[in-house]
């Protein structure tokens, strides 16, 4: 695998020399490999997005850098353009900027302005449709028309038309019911799992994260506080409890029976691995007795 972006000592100020200075992102390095799918947390105004926003150019380092595809976004003579086409990026609520009057021309708007020809722009709604799950008939009526999710997945279509090597997503499921959730998370997965792009993903679930991700990256106040797998951020559990982080409710559970003396592990987050290791744990006691079966 290669490096498709670097960040360096990244430091981004919000209204510098004002009275209400923000320092949203300080120090701020670390690098993600081509065909990752990284998932961002951190608790409310840690910098998730201002650092997302910077992927694509939307946002300038006050001192630092971004290398996207081994090219600094910001050296001179650099084409903000190419990066824009690079990097996919899906804001939060990204169906407040449907406006064509078919889903179909919303999804073909982002092919289009690259100056794609009509038969490829074609092919590329079609596959973008497919991927998020909209019916022929869906796509000839308004956006206006559609529910919260499938509005969300129109809007995303239209990212994914582009054919980003790396889709960026801001909170991809917020406000959704749980099947809405579900289904879009699912989506962008089995995405990622097809097409092989670099995948990042901010959200204020751990849950998600641990289901969909295999990196994590926590940010706390404009910091990286942890990047790695996902593995190895559960097994600090107790760490991101005290950022103020939620963990599933499992790792929880793992968390206190430890905490009571029991040897096991806490890099528990999903409940089949939970419920493999407690077996294992189970047969290894009952080996120490004579062994009986647990399952
Ligand atoms: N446009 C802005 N002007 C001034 N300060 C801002 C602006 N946008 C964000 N900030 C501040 O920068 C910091 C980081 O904000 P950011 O939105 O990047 O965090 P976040 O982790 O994405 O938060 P959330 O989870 O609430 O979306 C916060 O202190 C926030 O108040």
């Amino acid at each position: 695998m290669s490096e498709i972006i670097r960040v360096e000592h990244l430091k981004y100020v919000y209204n510098p020399g004002m009275p209400d200075e923000t320092a949203a992102l300080d120090d701020v390095s670390f690098s993600i490999e081509e065909g990752d799918f990284v998932g961002i947390i951190g608790s409310t105004g840690s910098g998730k997005s201002t650092l997302i926003g910077h992927f694509n150019g939307l946002n300038r380092p006050t001192s630092g850098k971004i290398i996207v595809d081994g090219k600094d976004m910001w050296a001179e003579g650099s084409d903000l353009r190419s990066f824009r086409f690079l990097v996919g990026l899906v804001f939060q609520y990204p169906e407040y900027q449907l406006f064509e009057e078919t889903c179909a021309k919303d999804i073909a708007f982002g092919p289009k302005n690259m100056g794609l020809d009509d038969a490829e722009i074609e092919r590329r709604v079609k596959e973008a449709a497919a991927f998020t799950g909209l019916s022929d008939d869906l796509l000839q009526r308004s956006p206006f028309e559609l529910s919260g999710g499938q509005k969300r997945r129109v809007a995303i279509a239209g990212v994914m038309a582009m054919e980003p090597r790396i889709l960026v997503l801001d909170e991809p499921a917020a406000g959704l019911d749980p099947e809405g959730r579900d289904t879009i998370l699912s989506q962008i997965k089995a995405y990622h799992e097809k097409t092989g792009i670099t995948v990042v993903l901010v959200s204020h679930s751990m849950e998600d994260i641990a289901k969909y991700a295999n990196r994590v990256l926590v940010m706390s106040h404009a910091k990286v506080a942890m990047y790695d797998t996902v593995e190895k951020v559960f097994a600090r559990a107790p760490e991101l409890l005290e950022l103020g982080l939620s963990v599933p409710q499992v790792t929880q559970i793992f968390l206190k029976l430890r905490q009571k003396g029991l040897d096991i592990p806490i890099d528990v987050y999903t409940v089949p691995y939970a419920v493999k290791t407690i077996r294992r744990l189970w047969q290894q006691e009952q080996g120490k007795g004579g062994g009986a079966d647990a399952s």
